[in-house]
């Protein structure tokens, strides 16, 4: 069985079929013939999206998400793979339940599922979870995060930055300094104390991650930063990086779009982790994201129940979904503003993310011998986001009613189509 992609604007650019055998792209060039015809006129192709940043949810709390529900979403929003987050129940922290997450995605067939292992043992931050059986396991784990929870105590993470270093593993560290952000509910500033809402400042994301570059540096490990969102935070990694420190940092869609201001509503849809931030943030994070500076854009997928989230803002849980609307974001905020290209998104949201979690197979150019994950897209279109419609268990999307640019026509994983036509196979 052969299948051809017609006419596909490739990184946004040249126009060439691509023909798909035995998951593996054989051919691209013009006039290419296959069993199965795919018109992709006016359709850019990219290779399949990564995630390095998903909450599946899946054990223990299958009623907000499951890995075949998941996986799903991200095929929708062209993913071919995603990074399971360990804060499960329970916990990823042993070899079990990462194969058991890591067996589920190829079961379903929808995503590669590539589980994160946590860093410590229930994610409580005491003592080293046995990452080396991780690494050891089927699942290959080579990311490593207690996401949710900061590795605070600094004897810990030095630990775990050097122990991960012989199976070439990274510490993906969620940077919130736990005292500095007791009880914090926004970002702080002026508005947190106009709205009464305990503020989160952004000192307690960069002090955590000005320590974990410098412990990086000195025990010549890897170190990747989850979610960053101020501009200290883009300003430490620019200059960890021209240190040559061996440090990644990833951006979410909303912290590329979405401010603090839309905290004045109290809706808690807008009630994330680390919060939304102020315009200047954001305008930061989109300028590292442009430069560099920032290596990914990694969506923190986050499905919660309604119950947790249409309450009070004190009472609801942090976080939204975005696996569907991550390229739109990208689209809106980065390529239709003239920052980056789509070559350029293609690495952001695939090679560079499947390079960090080591993720061989994907990442991968589109080219002659690479196995077939290609996302069609089409940036004309226009959607109205309607949060039923969603492959997710969860609606907690903060985009409802808007309007955002593109679509996912159709997502491959190793030639076969998860999506096709905007519709789930
Ligand atoms: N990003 C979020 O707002 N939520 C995450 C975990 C977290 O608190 O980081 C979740 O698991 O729901």
């Amino acid at each position: 069985m052969s299948t051809v992609i017609k006419g596909a604007r490739i990184l946004g650019d040249e126009v060439a079929d691509i023909l798909i055998e035995g998951g593996v792209i054989t051919q691209i060039g013009t006039d290419l013939n296959g069993d199965e015809t795919v018109d992709a006129e006016g359709l850019i192709a990219l290779p399949g999206l990564v995630d390095l940043h998903t909450h599946l949810r899946e054990p223990g709390r299958e009623d907000a998400e499951t890995v075949l529900t998941g996986t799903q979403a991200a095929a929708r929003g062209g993913f071919t793979c995603v990074f399971a987050m360990a804060n499960t129940e329970p916990v990823a922290d042993t070899a079990g339940v990462v194969e058991q997450v890591w067996r589920l995605g190829r079961e379903h067939g929808y995503a590669d599922v590539q589980p994160i292992g946590a860093v410590t043992v229930g994610l409580a931050g005491e003592h080293l979870a046995e990452l080396g059986a991780m690494a050891d396991s089927a699942a290959q784990v080579r990311v490593f995060s207690d996401d949710g929870k900061c590795v605070s105590d600094a004897v810990l993470m030095r630990r775990a930055l050097e122990y991960v270093k012989a199976f070439d593993g990274v510490i993906a560290q969620h940077a919130q300094e736990p005292r500095l952000t007791e009880g914090a509910q926004m970002n702080e500033g002026p508005l947190s104390g106009e709205l009464g809402l305990t503020g989160w400042p952004a000192v307690a994301e960069e002090a955590i991650i000005a320590r974990d570059v410098l412990l990086a540096e000195h025990v010549g490990s890897r170190l990747h930063v989850c979610h960053l969102s101020t501009r200290g935070s883009v300003e430490i990694v620019r200059w960890a990086k021209s240190r040559g420190i061996d440090v990644t940092a990833e951006v979410t869609p909303h912290h590329l779009l979405l401010d603090d201001e839309l905290v004045r509503s109290y809706d808690p849809i807008y009630k994330v982790n680390p919060p939304l931030r102020s315009k200047d943030d954001v305008l930061a994070v989109r300028e590292g994201l442009a430069d560099g500076t920032i290596d990914i854009v990694a969506t923190d997928h986050a499905p919660h129940p309604m119950e947790d989230k249409e309450c009070e803002w004190q009472a609801a849980a942090f976080g939204m979904i975005g696996l569907e609307t991550a390229l739109s974001i990208v689209q809106q905020t980065m390529v239709d503003t003239g920052a980056l290209t789509w070559a350029r998104v293609a690495e952001v949201m695939s090679a560079n993310p499947a390079r960090i979690g080591r993720a061989t197979t994907h990442g991968r150019p589109l080219a002659v011998g690479e196995p077939a994950h290609v996302v069609l897209y089409d940036p004309t279109a226009k959607r109205t986001i309607e949060p039923a419609d969603t492959a997710s268990l969860s609606r907690n999307t903060p985009y409802a009613g808007r309007e955002l640019p593109g679509r996912v026509v159709a997502t491959f994983l190793a030639g076969k189509p998860t999506v096709l036509e905007g519709k789930l196979q």
